[in-house]
């Protein structure tokens, strides 16, 4: 089975190129290759009259008329012949192959399938066979039978598939050898494999063929979770560096704050301190929604490894967040003797930064993916902390980690991820929430309007704008474009400053330097500037109490998450805050979508919402964060298997030194070297 494809009968060199462009190398890859979906097809040439109207169809008849061709306007060929079947006549149409005329002969008997149309008992053709045998008149034949589809490429049709896998089977049938341990199939009622290579290449019925798909979906999933355990097992079994509590420490930073912590916050602090004054490393996921207030509970466990006497590092996805969180930590630390430093690929002075950090003078870095360059070495790096980590890869957390020895990791989410998910990307980590937001938190009020009304916008910025508050206006593109419809930020801030007498103005997108931007970032911070223009370079983090409008313009552009994460600016205060969301189109989607904004403030509902919309892939780009290609497992479709896999990968991890689990253990071990190193 292992052998490569072109030494499987009828297949051979050329055939074996085109296979392999859809990932079928070896002959096991073929009997493993799947149907993405189970057509039925009707036998017409039973049929009594139940078959419905574009229904796909099969035919024994013979022809009964001479072909007939003829060209439409646009160059199109049509052909078409009347067949005798069982049930009377039926016209067959071929499009666009005229050179089957001479084929095509009276008295020839012929099996088609195609698509039916009811109203003309008419056919058209997509696969057609000449027979030399008379049609039997045979009406007790079945009259329903099942079809895989297989996705196919240029040069290799559906039979030329289905052939090559029935002699593929056929000879290596003997060789499926269950690999599932028995109690895990007894247990989860699972179907065995060879039954299931069978049935779903050759289903008898859909119930066969659906049982058969629910084992490798559960297989795929339960392959995947068990790697996740077996990944965080192995964490927990490295000796993690202990930290003393130091309450009094603790105490002393809690009085320094200008607020109060929520009770969320503190719950979590708590989960934090436990793990991190453990024998084992810490291994966590602090998920919040916009505006809880995660960035307090990150100083926390950053002020507690540095009271320890180690370095902490904190990494985020772009240079305005490492600036403000480096700003931050600055705040919450002024009364503390703790040297706090800033890299990203703009830092002047790298040389003498990495210096610092590897004598130990730096205690807490902040940076963007800077800090993972071979040059960073930390003298003693005890907690790595990542703000929004679904924008770092896989590699990135890991090659983070080996810069210390086993240190503790906290890994903070401002996007909320739908249960069902953040089981599957961060199932290797252990999971606290902040649910709550700050006291006095007033919801935002969200509005959807249309271009023709921005006016009316505008002077209700004027108004806001009057009572000393600030606000945003994001634009999708930095400069117009030919390609690319949408509004530019650089048109649009002439357009702002011409329409605002006497206000200031500031312009922020991701083509400025360095310089420029945190130039126009402290304007605006300081309250400077009353109205930022940006793109959605402030989509993650930006923290400015003050501002209490946002306007998001062509919002239909825009997915559901992002423009929380957008909304989410604003409303960080006390004051009341609004988000208006302009939206260019009519389409009824784009309407249904603000909709869903304007109904709703709860990030987690909302990121439900969105994946439900734009499904997995888009929803996160599922390659970059960690989320494999799946075959066979569909996140929306399929969450009622995530449970049972989960309490079966514990079955198996627990199980695994037994003899009747090794097979299967071994598969894991493979697939988690491959996909989690
Ligand atoms: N317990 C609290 N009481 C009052 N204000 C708080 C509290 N905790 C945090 N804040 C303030 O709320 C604002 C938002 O906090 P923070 O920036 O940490 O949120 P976040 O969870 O990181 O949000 P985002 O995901 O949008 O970055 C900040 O101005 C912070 O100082």
């Amino acid at each position: 089975m292992e052998r490569d494809i072109q030494y499987l009968k009828g297949v051979g060199p050329k055939r074996a190129r085109l296979f392999r462009t859809l990932g079928v190398n070896t002959i096991k890859d073929l009997i493993f290759y799947m149907p993405r979906e189970l057509e039925t097809v009707q036998d017409v040439s039973a049929m009594r009259n139940e078959v419905e109207d574009k229904a796909k169809v099969s035919l024994n008849g013979v022809i009964v008329t001479s072909p007939f061709l003829r060209k439409t306007r646009g160059n199109l060929s049509i052909l078409s012949a009347e067949v005798a079947g069982n049930l009377g006549r039926f016209k067959l149409v071929w499009f666009n192959q005229p050179f089957l005329k001479n084929k095509i002969i009276v008295g020839k008997s012929i099996s088609v399938k195609g698509v039916y149309n009811k109203q003309y008992r008419q056919i058209t053709v997509n696969e057609y066979k000449f027979n030399n045998a008379l049609v039997k008149n045979d009406t007790k034949k079945q009259t329903q039978y099942f079809r895989p589809i297989y996705p196919v490429t240029d040069g290799l049709t559906q039979s030329q598939i289905q052939q090559c896998i029935s002699i593929a089977i056929k000879k290596y049938e003997h060789q499926l050898v269950e690999y599932l341990p028995k109690e895990i199939m007894e247990m989860f009622n699972l179907c065995e494999i060879k039954k299931c290579i069978i049935s779903v290449h050759n289903p008898k019925s859909k119930d066969e063929w659906i049982e058969a798909k629910k084992r490798f979906i559960f297989e795929e999933i339960l392959t995947f979770k068990s790697a996740l355990l077996l990944g965080k097992e192995n964490i927990s079994r490295q000796s993690g560096i202990k930290h003393r509590l130091g309450q009094s420490l603790i105490d002393q930073f809690s009085k320094k704050l200008k607020f109060k912590l929520t009770e969320d916050q503190q719950k979590v602090i708590t989960e934090i301190i436990a793990d991190m004054t453990s024998l084992k490393p810490m291994n966590r996921l602090l998920q919040g929604d916009v505006g809880s207030g995660k960035t307090v509970v990150a100083a926390y466990s950053l002020f507690l490894t540095v009271c320890n006497g180690y370095q902490g590092a904190m990494m985020v996805p772009t240079e305005i967040l490492a600036e403000q969180h480096y700003y931050n930590l600055k705040d919450f630390f002024a009364f503390f003797d703790i040297n706090i430093e800033l890299l990203t690929s703009s830092t002047k002075g790298k040389s003498e930064s990495y210096k610092r950090i590897k004598n130990g003078e730096v205690d807490i870095i902040v940076g963007t993916h800077a800090i993972l360059q071979e040059k960073v070495e930390f003298k003693k790096l005890a907690l790595i902390v990542t703000d929004e980590q679904h924008r770092f890869g896989v590699e990135q957390r890991s090659s983070l980690r080996n810069k210390g020895e086993h240190p503790h990791v906290l890994v903070m989410s401002a996007t909320p991820i739908p249960r069902t998910m953040s089981q599957i990307i961060y199932g290797d980590l252990d999971i606290s929430y902040i649910k709550q937001l700050p006291k006095g938190r007033k919801p935002i009020k969200t509005y959807s309007t249309t271009p023709n009304n921005r006016n009316r916008v505008f002077d209700f910025i004027k108004k806001e704008i009057s009572k000393g508050q600030q606000c945003y206006i994001v634009c999708p593109l930095v400069e117009e474009s030919d390609k690319v419809s949408g509004l530019a930020v650089t048109q649009y801030y002439d357009m702002v400053k011409n329409y605002f007498d006497n206000v200031k103005v500031g312009l922020l997108h991701g083509k400025m330097n360095s310089r420029q931007k945190e130039e126009v970032m402290n304007g605006f911070k300081k309250g400077e500037t009353s109205i930022l223009v940006s793109t959605t370079v402030i989509e993650v983090g930006v923290d400015v109490s003050n501002a209490n409008i946002i306007v998001i313009e062509n919002s239909e552009k825009f997915g559901l998450s992002q423009l929380h994460q957008l909304r989410g600016r604003v409303g960080r205060g006390s004051i009341q805050s609004y988000c208006i969301l302009v939206c260019h189109t009519n389409s009824s989607t784009a309407k249904q979508r603000m909709k869903i904004m304007t109904k709703t403030v709860d990030g987690f509902d909302i990121s439900e919402e969105d994946l439900k919309l734009r499904g997995p892939g888009e929803f996160f780009g599922t390659r970059q964060h960690g989320i494999p290609e799946f075959k066979h497992f569909d996140m929306l479709k399929h969450q009622d298997y995530i449970q049972p896999a989960t309490e079966a990968a514990e079955v198996i991890l627990k199980n695994k030194e037994t003899e009747s689990y090794r097979l299967f253990f071994d598969k894991i071990k493979e697939f988690a070297k491959n996909y989690l190193d």
